[in-house]
């Protein structure tokens, strides 16, 4: 809590009156008798500032600011000493302290100095939200032909209340367009809402769309307002619509067809204003073909095919993502911009890329984390990213470097990734099958293909 102060004395007179002079101004105090307490306090809740004396019986207040800083170094604290060197104070400020006031304390110097301290903190904050926020951001990133003609066809489309079906891989940015066609859109000021259609059980999906009433399943308690209700005057992103069941679907494109819809287990007919963007990475064709998909809403969806193409079909783009996300990552963690060697770029425009964007994404992410000095060079690349036998040609060879990780979760990860394409490739790539042939949720495994950035071949 930013604005909880912890002051530190071994004077019983100074911590109540400080506590009350900050409790009038509106602060919450905790006090400290000495160093220990104080660190042992700060572990179990951290507090927006500490006043801390300096001469203090067992630890004093230098030895408790450099360990209070080891431990949150963004801390901000207060010295306070009645016998103040400018040594003192020179040490203090270079162990990290925010500012030093002189006992005697006048009241007037202790209320400026808290009240500029928190600003201070919160700064800080403010700075490093800020700093993660690019990383939120909804920019897409590319400049490849491929790409620029995307934007164009997002440009015009957007604005028109077409229905919109987005296809590409796993990791291409589906999602980023679909944000896209929203804040081009006449919508853009309501809501945009999103579900991913292969991440919920299948039992679970209809009230998520439409909402339920009170009563109308074991644990519908209450009346829950669906997707399709929260999306209204907005857009509804319908991720991995291909694992949309028949019925569902029917349901959906009622909704598309007269904007109408019932609530599960309710009788009254609602209607919204709601349109629908959605995206998968199979092709549905095919899936109509099968009988898995319903040609009439694929038509209705289809008006306006939007493909992301693969990363390795604009490889141009490669760098560019890459420095974005590179600069990105640096300023999240607070390091100075690291630079990858042309050499590394090269390696990385050859890769194949099977997980696509959100691939490079996780790997400059760990290079960035990784890697200690200011350059990024081949060796520190994994070695199946080298040379042209890249991607999961390399199974059982990559098996063996697994035994060369040293944490054990990044090797339980790297192992269960192996399994999963492993397992995907013996039962032709069909999650649910393999779902059921590794005794796991067909949903947790979709989670799982998604987080390690896995490719689903047809
Ligand atoms: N052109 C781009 N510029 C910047 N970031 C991108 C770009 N394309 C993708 N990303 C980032 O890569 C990650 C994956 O993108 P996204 O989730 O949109 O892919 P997707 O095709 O919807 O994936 P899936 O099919 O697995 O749901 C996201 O973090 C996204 O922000």
């Amino acid at each position: 809590m930013t604005d909880t102060i912890l002051i530190v004395d071994d004077e019983e007179g100074i911590r109540s009156s400080l506590a009350g002079i900050l409790e009038d101004e509106g602060y919450r105090t905790v006090c400290a008798a000495d160093g220990f307490e104080a660190l042992a306090l700060c572990k179990r809740e951290l507090p927006g500032l500490v006043l801390l004396d300096i001469w203090m019986p067992r630890m004093d207040g230098l030895e408790t600011l450099k360990q209070l800083k080891e431990q949150h170094p963004d801390l901000n604290v207060i010295m306070m000493s009645g016998h103040g060197t400018i040594e003192t104070a020179v040490k203090s400020t270079k162990l990290g302290a925010y500012d030093f006031i002189e006992k005697p304390l006048s009241l007037e110097k202790v209320v400026v100095s808290v009240e500029n301290a928190l600003a201070m903190t919160r700064l800080k904050e403010e700075n490093a939200s800020l700093r993660g926020m690019v990383l939120q951001s909804h920019e897409m990133i590319g400049s490849s032909a491929a790409m620029l003609r995307l934007k164009e066809q997002i440009e015009m489309v957007a604005p028109t209340n077409a229905s919109v079906l987005i296809t590409g891989e796993n990791g291409t940015g589906k999602e980023l367009v679909a944000r896209s066609v929203h804040y081009h859109s006449q919508r853009r000021d309501k809501p945009f809402i999103e579900i991913n259609c292969a991440a919920i059980p299948e039992e679970l999906i209809e009230s998520e769309l439409f909402g339920h009433e009170r009563g109308a399943f074991t644990g519908a308690v209450s009346q829950k307002k669906g997707k399709f209700d929260l999306a209204d005057g907005g857009t509804l992103f319908l991720d991995e619509i291909g694992d949309m069941s028949l019925k569902t679907q029917a349901k959906v494109l009622r909704i598309l067809q007269e904007k109408k819809f019932e609530r599960v287990g309710g009788t009254r007919t609602l209607e919204v204003d709601v349109r629908v963007v959605a995206a998968t990475n199979k092709h549905l064709e095919e899936e109509i073909r099968n009988g898995a998909f319903r040609e009439d809403l694929y038509y209705r969806l289809n008006v306006v095919p939007f493909k992301v193409p693969a990363l390795r079909e604009r490889r141009d783009d490669i760098p560019l993502l890459a420095e974005y996300f590179l600069s990105a990552y640096c300023n999240r963690e607070g390091r100075e911009l690291k630079r990858i060697v042309p050499e590394a770029m090269e390696t990385l425009k050859r890769y194949d890329w099977p997980g696509n964007v959100r691939e490079l994404k996780n790997i400059v992410e760990r290079l960035v984390i990784m890697t200690s000095g200011g350059t990024i060079t081949v060796n520190h690349l994994p070695d199946y990213y080298r040379g042209e036998a890249a991607g999961r040609e390399g199974g059982a060879g990559r098996l063996d470097s697994v035994l060369e990780l040293s944490s054990l979760r990044e090797a339980r990860e790297e192992f269960e990734k192996e399994f999963i394409i492993q397992k995907l490739e013996e039962n032709d790539w069909n999650v649910s099958r393999t779902a059921e042939a590794i005794e796991l949720e067909r949903s947790n495994l979709h989670r799982k293909i998604k987080s390690y950035g896995i490719d689903i071949k047809k």
